[in-house]
C-alpha cells in the first residue's frame, strides 16, 4: 500500500482531486483514479488533476503533443472520474492555476498551464481566473437522444468534444433526467461527447451538462464555452460561413455562473476556483 498527498478543489461545483507528483514518479492507473474520485470510498471528484512537470510529460508521452508545450512549467494531467483521459478541462485549468499559486509553484497575475490541448494562459482577476481557451471549432449538426426523445444539436470542439442542444425553455432543461447518458452519433463522436442542454438566448443562457466519463456535473468550463459560442451564433442570425459570432454571454449552471467572451480569435472564460482541502490518502 502506498500513501500519496492530495488536495481537493472546485470551480463552480465541478470538483477535482489534485495529486501533485513533482518528479512524475507515481503514475496513476485508471482504477486508482476512479477510486480517488469515488464519493463513497475515496476522496470524491468529477475528475483528477495530476500536477507534473511539462518536461516529464513530454519525455514519457508516446503521442506527439497537440502543440508546443515547452513555454509552461507545469502540465495538467487530467482524468475523468471513470479513469479515462480527456484533452481538456476548463474548470480544471482554473483550479490547477489556483493550486499552483497557493503552493508557491507559480506567481504573478499570468500563469501558463500545459494541457493535452496546448498551453492555456490564465489571468488572475481578483477572485476570478480568466482562461484563454482558444477558439471553438464548429462541426456538423447532429442529435442527442434520451428516454425516447431526440434533440438537434451542434457539434463543437473546445479541444474536447461537445454537442450543444438548444431547448425551448429552462423548464425543459430542468426537467431532463440526466441520470443516464444521452446517446450521440458514434460516426461524429467516435470517442463520445460531453452533451450540453441550454435554454435562453445570448447574452444570458442556462445550461445543464452530461459529461463524458463522469455523468451530470454541476458545471463544465469547456461546455460553457461551446454553449456560449452556439448561443451567440444563434442570436446573430445568418452569418457568413467561417465567420465567428462575437460577444459576451453569461452561462448559469447548477453550480454557479461563468462569463464567456467570444472574440474573432479566441474564447475567454472567467470564473472562480477554490482549493478546499488537502491531506494524504492510501492507495
Ligand atoms: N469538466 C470539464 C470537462 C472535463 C472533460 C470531459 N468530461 C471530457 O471527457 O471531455 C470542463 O470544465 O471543461
Amino acid at each position: 500500500m502506498t500513501t500519496i498527498e492530495f488536495a481537493k478543489g472546485h470551480g463552480t461545483g465541478n470538483d477535482f482531486v489534485i495529486v501533485p507528483d513533482h518528479d512524475n514518479s507515481r503514475p496513476l492507473t485508471p482504477d486508482e483514479v476512479s477510486f480517488l474520485c469515488n464519493r463513497r470510498t475515496g476522496i470524491g471528484g468529477d475528475g483528477l488533476l495530476r500536477v507534473i512537470p511539462t518536461a516529464a510529460y513530454l519525455e514519457d508521452s508516446d503521442t506527439a503533443p497537440a502543440a508546443d508545450l515547452t513555454g509552461a512549467k507545469w502540465f495538467m494531467d487530467y482524468y475523468n472520474a471513470d479513469g479515462s483521459v480527456s484533452e481538456m478541462c476548463g474548470n480544471g485549468v482554473r483550479v490547477f492555476a489556483r493550486y499552483l499559486l497557493e503552493q508557491g509553484m507559480a506567481s504573478g497575475d499570468h500563469i501558463k498551464v500545459a494541457t493535452r490541448a496546448g498551453i492555456k494562459e490564465v489571468r488572475i482577476d481578483g477572485d476570478n481566473l480568466v482562461v484563454d481557451m482558444g477558439p471553438a471549432e464548429f462541426g456538423p449538426t447532429s442529435q442527442a437522444s434520451l428516454e425516447g426523445y431526440a434533440w438537434p444539436g451542434q457539434a463543437v470542439s473546445m479541444g474536447n468534444p461537445h454537442l450543444v442542444c438548444h431547448l425551448g425553455s429552462q423548464a425543459e432543461v430542468d426537467d431532463l433526467n440526466l441520470h443516464t447518458a444521452p446517446i450521440v452519433d458514434k460516426r461524429i463522436f467516435p470517442h463520445g461527447a460531453n452533451v450540453e442542454f441550454i435554454a435562453g438566448e445570448a447574452p444570458h443562457i442556462h445550461m445543464r451538462v452530461f459529461e463524458r466519463g463522469v455523468g451530470e456535473t454541476a458545471s463544465c468550463g469547456t461546455g460553457t464555452c461551446a454553449a456560449a459560442a452556439v448561443a451567440l451564433r444563434h442570436s446573430a442570425g445568418p452569418i457568413e460561413p467561417g465567420t465567428v459570432a462575437t460577444g459576451s454571454c453569461r452561462v448559469d449552471v447548477p453550480g454557479g455562473t461563468l462569463h464567456i467572451t467570444v472574440t474573432a480569435e479566441t474564447i475567454l472564460m472567467s470564473g472562480p476556483a477554490l482549493i478546499v482541502a488537502s491531506g494524504t490518502v492510501r492507495l
